[in-house]
């Protein structure tokens, strides 16, 4: 289903967390909102969500006005950071709850917890509590429990941002194999460029309660609309006066007349990537990324002069 905020604004005594934000969410596809700390990422999911009610400004969930439907009316399943279990059921009871209060039969609770616990490969779990769960399983309980009741919409609220690095990127491609499978439109918060870059259809960037800017990952990437997008999608250098990825500065080690004299002042091996630090002429530091291989055909070494230009 789709998703619309228009105009909404919504402050907390005299600060605005967010000011007069506009946003159109295709259906079936898995948004994320990225932006810093304190931006307003939560407070947008909320109101979509009815967790929160705008000062002004509506909420449509496809097509329909919700922006004074309760939460509960509004078919929208959430996920946060730190999900709260019921710590003495099992993982099966946790996930059927809903479908319980809602006094669906018991042969259709069987069959469907146990649809949704192999969706979220926890099938082998089902009588566990989830005291005895991983975090990264415990985060898809929670996804099986708000899958269960159907909803229109999947609202996630830094689903991972409580796991460690290589748990978060595990559970960040199980997510979208998941949401190519059960396709609900989802919206997920996520402070992490690289989640955001490699998990979603669509990024938009909110920042000081505006959005910055809406695109697939790829567009907001290559054509940033301005220095905060650049700067926040990833990294950055300065070269003539202007903000450019490092991995698009070419070193030459031949003079040439549309490139910047520069000298390398270090060189740094991460892994498979070389870092250059250079300095050119005019005294602006600035670094290059560059591939092991790369570096080595160029023979690059500390104190020896290059020349430099953007690719592109
Ligand atoms: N209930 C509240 N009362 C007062 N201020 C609030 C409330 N909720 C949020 N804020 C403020 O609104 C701003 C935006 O918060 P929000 O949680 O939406 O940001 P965020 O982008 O999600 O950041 P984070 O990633 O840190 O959660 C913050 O400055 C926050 O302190």
């Amino acid at each position: 289903m789709s998703i619309q905020a228009q105009g909404v604004t919504k402050r907390f005594g005299p600060f605005v967390a967010l000011d007069d934000v506009s946003l159109d969410v295709r259906p079936g596809g898995l948004t994320a909102l990225l932006g810093p700390s304190g931006g307003g990422k939560s407070t947008l999911l909320r109101v979509i969500g009815g967790l929160e009610t705008p000062d002004s400004g509506e909420v449509r969930i496809d097509g329909r006005d919700m922006t004074r439907v309760p939460a509960h009316e509004r078919g929208v399943g959430f996920v946060f950071q730190h999900y709260a279990a019921f710590e003495h059921l099992s993982v099966f009871r946790n996930v059927a709850f809903g479908l319980e209060i809602r006094k669906r039969p018991k042969d259709e609770i069987r069959r469907k917890v146990g649809e949704l616990l192999e969706l979220v490969h926890l099938e082998a779990f089902a009588d566990r509590r989830p005291a005895q769960l991983s975090g990264g399983q415990r985060q898809r309980m929670a996804l099986a429990r708000a899958l269960a009741a159907e909803p229109s919409v999947l609202l996630l609220d830094e689903p991972f941002g409580a796991l460690d690095t290589k748990v978060r990127r595990e559970l960040r491609a199980w997510l979208r194999r998941l949401h190519d499978e059960v396709q609900v439109t989802t919206v997920v918060v996520t402070h992490d460029q690289e989640e955001a870059l490699e998990v979603a259809d669509e990024v938009v960037v909110v920042n000081h309660g505006r959005v910055e800017q809406v695109g697939p990952p790829d567009e907001l990437y290559d054509k940033p609309a301005n220095d905060f997008v650049m700067e926040f999608l990833g990294p950055v250098t300065t070269l003539g006066g202007r903000l450019v990825r490092p991995h698009d500065v070419e070193i030459l080690t031949e003079r040439s007349a549309s490139a910047l004299p520069a000298r390398v002042a270090r060189l740094q091996r991460v892994g498979f990537d070389v870092r250059a630090d250079v300095t050119t002429s005019e005294g602006e530091a600035a670094w290059v990324q560059l591939t092991r291989a790369h570096a080595d055909a160029l023979a690059l070494a500390e104190g020896a002069d290059v020349w430099l230009r953007t690719r592109g």
